[in-house]
């Protein structure tokens, strides 16, 4: 392994051949070495290696990615006494640079005044306090607020999704009638609606597996001003760009996935490319690991003293990190994404935790189990996928890591 940094080994063989290259990398490529053992005997892996599907993560026998999560190590001490109330106030479309649209939610809560993002990929991940009916609002208040199902257009006068007004008038409209409700104008598409009057983004189709989140902390250094200190900003960008991947063609088989395929047929049909496979980046207002960003910037200086990320927070009389994520275990129940009460007939999805910090696999699925990570996905950096061609790098970065390694206990392998 002679392209990975020397605090890499042993705990992390090679990548296998072919090399990954930016742009071609799926989830499954993130894989190292299955075989390879954590090397810290007091800090058992959380998941199995054979929980990160070695191929198409769709395609795999679901069960295979199951978590045996009894084999947890429970830290209720960290999760807090009772889930915070979230709220979500105002969603909007955002189109991005790499052509792929995304949903950015702002979330308000009852624990602090900060304003918490949820980046939603994909259309079939939706909040259900957004989608809550609000006293005395109209259909042009909800839209402007982001409570609307398919897609805005000028003219577009209601919010609600074409079946329900199906449904109001009381038989099959005609497409006049539509187009007089929700109809576009002469420059933009109309709304996804299939033969039988669906649209898209009412459902989260089961054959798409659990979907792919991550719980991102604020970095103002790494995400804007081009820091080499850390690896946030690769990491934003990486979860972004997992997520908008396109949806492997579906499979064929009984049941759900086959109105799936046709549902996929008839979105490629309207909007002429394949549809990404979605997830949710919980973008939590957590700079610095939580001491805020004046104090990480004190941090930075004494770490150019001689100190370590770690120990640079103890001498500011901080905790190594100051974080909790009750926050964004309240977020995803709200974006419908939590299975607080799974049965043997509906164990639900779960979901796909893109981290290596254990912590957060703990934390994250809150004191109850109220939200259930089936997988970790773990976040290889680019330099180490690629032999230095790709990524952040640097001795700052080196040491950045190694410290994540050795102190705060992440595992950069799958389990
Ligand atoms: N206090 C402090 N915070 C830092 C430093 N470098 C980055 N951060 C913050 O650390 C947070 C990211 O935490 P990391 O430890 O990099 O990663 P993580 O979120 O625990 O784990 P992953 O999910 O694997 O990324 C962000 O809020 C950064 O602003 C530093 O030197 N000192």
């Amino acid at each position: 392994m002679p392209d990975f940094p020397a605090h890499a080994s042993p705990a992390f063989p090679p990548i296998s051949s072919p090399r990954p290259k930016h742009g071609d990398r799926t989830v499954s490529e993130l894989n190292l070495d299955r075989n390879s053992k954590h090397d810290d005997h007091s800090h058992p892996p959380l998941i199995s290696p054979a929980f990160t599907p070695p191929h198409t993560p769709f395609q795999d026998d679901k069960r295979q990615h199951t978590l045996p999560v009894e084999e947890l190590e429970r830290r209720p001490s960290n999760h807090l006494p009772e889930l915070p109330i979230v709220h979500c106030e105002v969603r909007a479309r955002i189109p991005t640079t790499t052509g792929q649209e995304m949903f950015l939610h702002l979330y308000h809560n009852n624990v602090d005044a900060k304003e918490h993002l949820a980046i939603v990929f994909g259309p079939h991940i939706r909040s259900k306090s957004l989608d809550a009916p609000r006293p005395g609002e109209t259909e042009r208040d909800r839209m402007i607020r982001g409570a609307y199902v398919g897609t805005l257009y000028p003219g577009r006068t209601s919010s609600r999704r074409v079946q329900e007004i199906q449904k109001e008038a009381g038989a099959r409209p005609s497409a006049g009638y539509l187009s007089g409700l929700n109809g576009p104008t002469q420059h933009q598409p109309a709304p996804s609606v299939s033969d039988d009057g669906s649209e898209f983004d009412s459902i989260y189709p089961p054959s798409l597996g659990p979907p792919l989140v991550r719980i991102h902390s604020e970095c103002y250094t790494g995400e804007t001003v081009w820091s080499a200190r850390c690896d946030c900003g690769e990491q934003l960008d990486e979860a972004a760009r997992l997520m908008s991947l396109p949806i492997p063609t579906p499979v064929s088989t009984p049941g759900s996935e086959a109105s799936d395929e046709h549902q996929l047929q008839h979105q490629i049909q309207a909007n002429g490319k394949l549809p990404s496979c979605g997830g949710v980046i919980i973008y939590l207002r957590q700079e610095g690991r939580g001491i805020g960003l004046g104090e990480k910037l004190k941090a930075y200086n004494l770490q150019d003293l001689g100190h370590d990320t770690m120990e640079a927070n103890l001498l500011l009389r901080h905790p190594g990190d100051a974080r909790s994520y009750g926050l964004a275990t309240a977020m995803l129940l709200d974006l419908g994404l939590g299975n607080p009460n799974p049965t043997p007939e509906n164990p639900g999805l779960g979901i796909r935790l893109l981290t290596n910090n254990p912590e957060k696999v703990r934390a994250v699925e809150g004191r109850n189990r109220e939200v259930r990570v089936v997988e970790r996905v773990a976040m290889i950096p680019l330099a180490w996928q690629t032999g230095g061609k790709e990524g952040v790098q640097g001795k700052e970065l080196d040491k950045y890591l190694g410290t994540k390694i050795e102190k705060f206990k992440h595992m950069f392998a799958p389990g």
